[in-house]
């Protein structure tokens, strides 16, 4: 970090108004608060009732804390800046380009969907499983298909994309917290209908089901390429490796076939291959626009957990 960049961090470095008081210093603030409060007291302008007064003095207070709110995010936004574009000087000198790097410069700004170079695929994310997730694992599934979303409207090839089973916490989560979900008119279509059903009612889906495929990490059939008039299928699941196998055998069940990604050839990840439904979906769109798993790997997975080329060579 070279000193300039050093001093800047230091400037903006956030700290709250109370930060490093003690506990002593804190409470006779709070004290010399209330004192000062009763002194204001005394100063009521003539005419005004003591509740106007008290409002009024109110609003004061929470215009001063929000002026320091909003300095204090001004800094955090200047330091995440300063953050990037230090960690963009240490990715090119070891001659990594950032923009391919997760994490990295800002994403390509959302794409006219008329300008999308369109796949003939589609992309459905299950999300049959609400029963099975925590509370705060729905909370992450939503943030995913958020993220899906935003990565859709963001990439350069077009691909259907559909949530079946929506519905129960998934759909409460979204209405309380993602309500602008409502206006994403394009990109995503949101169905109640269960994967079964969904996949009957479409025309482009062949009655033997030969033209889907479930992913999952727990078969051995590697997908090798991706083509148009397919439809993949990503499980709309957070569940941190408890449900092993289930929807390997779901997919069983409904006779779809599984293909897992080739992860172990490109990327080091100790145990069970199992990735976020965002990033697979990420790496579906990234294999569009390459081609190729190992650039769509090195584009989504970060950089620590990829293999470096020459051990996988070896
Ligand atoms: C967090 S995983 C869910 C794991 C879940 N226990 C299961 O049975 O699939 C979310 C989804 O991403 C897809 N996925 C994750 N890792 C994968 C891999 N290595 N190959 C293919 N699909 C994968 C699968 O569709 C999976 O259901």
């Amino acid at each position: 970090m070279s000193q300039l960049e050093a001093n800047k961090l230091s400037e903006i470095s956030p700290v709250s108004p109370t930060e490093g008081l003690s506990l002593n210093e804190s409470f006779s603030s709070a004290t010399s608060k209330v004192v000062s409060r009763r002194e204001a007291d005394k100063n009521i302008p003539e005419g005004m009732s003591k509740s106007q007064w008290k409002k009024l003095q109110k609003r004061k207070r929470f215009d001063d804390m929000k002026q320091q709110f909003q300095e204090v995010k001004r800094a955090k936004r200047q330091q995440s800046r300063a953050n990037r574009r230090i960690r963009n000087e240490e990715l090119r000198a070891k001659g990594i380009d950032p923009s391919t790097v997760t994490g990295g410069p800002p994403k390509a700004r959302v794409i006219d969907p008329e300008d999308q170079i369109p796949t003939d695929s589609s992309v459905i994310i299950d999300c049959a499983f609400d029963d099975l997730m925590l509370e705060k694992e729905i909370v992450s599934l939503s943030n995913q298909i958020t993220r899906i979303y935003s990565d859709a409207r963001r990439s350069k090839y077009a691909v259907g994309l559909v949530v079946t089973s929506f519905g129960d916490r998934l759909e409460s989560r979204f209405d309380d917290a993602l309500s602008q979900y409502k206006s994403w008119k394009t990109g995503i279509n949101f169905s109640k209908d269960s994967l079964k059903d969904y996949l009957e009612s479409q025309p482009y889906v062949k009655d033997d089901l030969s033209n889907v495929v479930y992913l999952s990490a727990d078969t051995d059939d590697k997908l090798e390429k991706l083509s148009k008039d397919e439809v993949y299928i990503i499980g709309g699941i957070v569940d941190k490796g408890r449900h092993k196998n289930l929807c390997q055998n779901k997919a069983q069940e409904m006779r779809i076939q599984t293909k897992r990604l080739p992860i172990d050839e490109y990327i080091k990840l100790s145990g069970r291959k199992v990735l976020a439904t965002s990033h697979v979906f990420e790496l579906l769109l990234k294999w569009w626009e390459f081609k190729d798993w190992k650039k769509a790997f090195e584009a989504v997975i970060p950089q620590r957990k990829l293999i470096e080329e020459k051990s996988r060579e070896d």
